[in-house]
């Protein structure tokens, strides 16, 4: 008789997607369950379908929405929306007609539901344990977080996805990073994830899938394992996952789209077999004790140069290093904490949802933003936006001083306008920090929600465990 060896999460999903497997002459082809894209990856995939006479295979699995060009102010009294330029006027305008000539949902600009991409699709119920899931885009990693096997794709991809749902692909190694214990209060998923890219480092997790696993992500809310998962990329991994659990279960029972009835529990009880099992190898296996981790910042140019915010910034190790501390306009040996900021956003795919509002208005209620601070705080999603609003976050955002705006990635990557100008420090929610990555000359450094808006109130970086108690409660 023979038995099976143990496999993980993702030699399951793998082997359930394997149309033609790999050889040393070709990748494998894979089958992909769900596309998802956006407008600033698609137009040359849908230029070359259109050259070569062909139609999306599955524009049923294929779903658009527009977030990276998208302006954060309502439109003026005419109803024209103030985008930053015509090039991005041009881009959204140019994704609305090839879904249309194609016959793919588009989540567009009147859509109560649209939102940034990484926010929408699990937030539909589109995303789901099991599948694969593709994106012209590097954090779809994101989709991780509900045991699906997600990446980013180039845009020769994204055409050839759209043709044929498939997808060709070496097959990456595969990481546990296992995080086990309780987070202090005051730290949270983000913490959790600069602190393991400190760990690893940049490249740390190159060529491989990680699974985050152990206690401490078990008692994670999927928003906070999505936040964790997004930022594999950053650690230069193909993808990061969460194996599905109850929590999963129930954030997709409550979704408008996901299935439902006899089809949701045959789901369910698929989707408990998507776990790695008992004594499965991985390629590398890390460790992270979870009292270990402090709110967690960067002091450099890249993200792996994560430290405690009450932790001196090491000596540069390397002409890299001192580069990136030369651009940051920041000193070895000193601590993150006092460094005058600003700007600060918050928003994201990364922190962008429900709960990092909640932890911003927690911070910001009763208080006002630092005279010299912008504060943008940018919701993901029309249906973030109504939530918040529906409990009074934007009113509290406000009061504080700060800008509430309309869904998009807005100063994550400064396309729609949303910029820190040359020289300014900004404490950011987002998930890159290299060199004028929020607008030319801006300086970021990347941060939790409540970080960002503690630094915002303080007018410095300062370290969240100074807030009372209260203040460091979520609802
Ligand atoms: C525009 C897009 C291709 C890009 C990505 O791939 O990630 C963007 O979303 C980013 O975060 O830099
Ligand atoms: S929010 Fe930032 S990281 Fe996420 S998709 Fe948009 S630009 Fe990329």
């Amino acid at each position: 008789m023979t038995t099976t060896p143990p496999k993980t999460l993702f030699d399951k999903l793998w082997d359930a997607h394997v149309v033609v497997p790999e050889s040393d002459a070709a990748p494998a082809m894979l089958y992909i369950d769900l596309h998802l894209i956006h407008e600033v990856t698609s137009p040359q995939a849908f230029t070359a379908l259109r050259e070569r006479g062909l139609a999306p295979r599955r524009p049923d699995r294929t779903k658009a929405t527009m977030d990276h060009s998208t302006p954060t102010l309502p439109a003026d009294a005419d109803g024209r929306l103030p985008y930053a330029n015509e090039a991005a006027r041009a881009q959204v305008d140019m994704l609305a007609a090839n879904c249309a000539e194609f016959g793919i949902e588009l989540f567009d600009m009147a859509s109560d539901q649209r939102g940034i991409v990484h926010v929408i699709a699990p937030e539909q119920g589109f995303t789901l344990p099991g599948m694969t899931i593709v994106c012209g885009d590097s954090h779809t990693s994101t989709h991780g977080a509900f045991g699906a096997l997600a990446f980013g794709i180039g845009t020769s991809e994204v055409g050839n996805v759209l043709a044929t749902q498939c997808l060709l692909q070496r097959k990456a190694k595969t990481m546990a990073i296992t995080v086990d214990g309780a987070l202090a209060p005051g730290v949270g998923a983000k913490d959790v994830i600069l602190h393991a890219i400190g760990v690893i480092g940049v490249n740390g997790g190159t060529g491989h899938v990680i699974e985050y696993r152990g206690s401490t992500i078990d008692a994670m809310d999927m928003e906070q394992r999505m936040t964790l998962c997004n930022m594999s990329i950053e650690a230069g991994a193909r993808a990061g996952m969460v194996a599905p659990d109850a929590t999963t279960f129930d954030w997709i029972a409550r979704t408008p789209r996901g299935p439902k009835g006899a089809e949701f529990d045959a789901a369910v009880a698929h989707w408990r077999r998507l776990r790695s099992d008992a004594g499965a190898r991985f390629d590398v296996e890390v460790h992270i004790d979870a009292a270990d981790i402090r709110p967690t910042l960067t002091w450099g140019t890249h993200p792996g140069t994560a430290i405690g915010v009450d932790v001196p910034i090491p000596a540069a190790a390397d002409v890299a290093a001192q580069k990136g501390l030369d651009y940051m306009q920041l000193r070895a040996g000193d601590t993150l904490a006092g460094t005058r900021v600003d700007v600060v956003f918050v928003g994201s795919c990364t922190n962008g949802r429900l709960g990092d509002m909640r932890e911003v208005a927690q911070v910001l209620r009763d208080r006002r933003v630092a005279s010299h601070v912008r504060m943008l705080v940018v919701p993901g999603s029309e249906i973030v936006k109504r939530a918040a609003e529906a409990e009074g976050i934007d009113t509290i955002v406000r009061a504080a001083g700060a800008e509430w705006r309309e869904p998009g990635c807005s100063m994550c990557i400064a396309m729609n306008g949303d910029l820190v100008a040359p020289g300014q420090l900004a404490v950011s929610t987002s998930n890159r920090n290299f060199e004028g990555r929020q607008g030319p000359g801006s300086r970021t450094l990347l941060a939790s929600p409540m970080t960002a808006a503690w630094a915002a109130i303080r007018g410095v970086v300062a370290d969240p465990r100074e807030l009372s108690d209260d203040r460091r409660e979520v609802a």
